[in-house]
């Protein structure tokens, strides 16, 4: 599958050349077949290490700190080892993700452990974790060292959460809620954003109310952006996602929209639900989620989107975030709450 370029708002592209060269020398100063791994992961290069690069992240997480840390008074760049550190969390959580769940397409091609084996792809997660751990603690600044660990405990939380949820029913008293699925996107992925714009703030200087203010801003904007994740799981257009379609619904994983549309009691929730008694065949995938559609899912999913970017932009609201830098930050907030990839 060729995937189309990934469109990315400028906020991004003025700011991808401060962190991807510290993030190249930081991967390549790994043990070399690590960094090879590392250096597929992230896109730079080919699986037998030569240079044909793929389109790799979208670099929000990395943004988000670069962004948060102008917006609280400092420069862009004095939030650099925040910036490194987050997006190997993210990759790190990718690549463990993948192993996880049998992804076999990630950003456009094989996922790594399809390309180097699972046990290389585990220890180069490994890997991807620790170096994000000595990039902020050789900073000295406690205060990032304690918001990225304690972004790590929710992270395992919530993938925990999100593990447990496979084994509970669609339907019935023991189904997994529209709560219970806010609560674990939070830790899954809002922790991570969340700590992303409270190290950027830290490293430009700010005082604990304020880390504390960037970090809710970052965490509301990760559960909108989660939101907009799993309507791109059912909905979105695999050239521009880089993931196969209807993925989600085929492995039956509980998303806002699933989970939403089957929450309604709606004749097309009652078909859904039958139809998910047993394993989806393709043809059944399109039905399926033509009935999240007619239940309402999709919009309510869209509909949590907007509301966790309203309380986004909500906590940008106190004095803590100056005017003009935070411009590119509601930017920012805006595009991934429109996002197609
Ligand atoms: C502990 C553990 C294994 C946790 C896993 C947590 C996990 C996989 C969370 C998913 C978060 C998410 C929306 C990823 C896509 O990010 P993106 O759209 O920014 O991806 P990109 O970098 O490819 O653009």
């Amino acid at each position: 599958m060729t995937r189309a370029p990934v469109l990315v708002p400028d906020p991004l592209l003025r700011l991808r050349p401060l962190v991807e060269p510290e993030l190249k020398a930081a991967v390549g100063r790994l043990h070399p077949t690590l960094a090879r791994m590392g250096g597929y992961a992230f896109g730079w290069c080919a699986a037998d290490g030569t240079s044909a690069s793929a389109p790799g992240g979208k670099n929000v997480r990395s943004a988000l700190a670069l962004l948060a840390a102008e917006a609280a008074g400092g420069t862009a760049r004095v939030a650099v080892p925040a910036a490194v550190a987050v997006e190997l969390v993210h990759g790190f959580s990718l690549v463990h993700d993948d192993i996880m769940d049998g992804d076999e397409l990630r950003r456009g091609r094989p996922t790594l452990w399809k390309a180097f084996g699972s046990g290389p792809a585990v220890l180069a997660g490994d890997a991807m974790l620790a170096l994000a751990l000595s990039t902020v603690a050789r900073t000295g600044l406690d205060t990032a060292c304690t918001e990225l660990a304690d972004s790590l405990g929710a992270l395992m939380r919530g993938q925990a959460d999100d593990l447990a949820f496979e084994s509970r029913p669609f339907t019935g008293p023991e189904a997994v809620t529209v709560d219970e699925y806010l609560a674990m996107a939070r830790d899954k992925t809002g922790a991570l954003l969340g700590a992303g714009a409270a190290m950027g703030a830290a490293f430009a200087g700010a005082g604990s109310d304020t880390v504390a203010a960037y970090r809710r801003f970052g965490g509301e904007l990760g559960l909108a952006f989660q939101a907009v994740d799993d309507v791109l799981g059912i909905w979105g257009d695999p050239r521009r996602t880089g993931k196969p379609a209807g993925s989600d619904l085929a492995r039956g994983k509980k998303t806002l929209p699933l989970l939403s549309a089957l929450a309604t009691a709606t004749p097309a929730s009652a078909r859904l639900a039958r139809l998910l008694e047993r394993p989806l065949t393709g043809d059944e995938l399109h039905i399926a989620a033509a009935l999240v559609e007619e239940a309402g899912g999709r919009r309510h999913a869209q509909d949590h989107a907007r509301t966790h970017h309203r309380r986004a932009l909500h906590a940008m609201k106190s004095a803590a975030f100056r005017p003009g830098p935070a411009a590119d930050l509601t930017a920012l907030a805006t595009c991934l709450l429109r996002r197609t990839a």
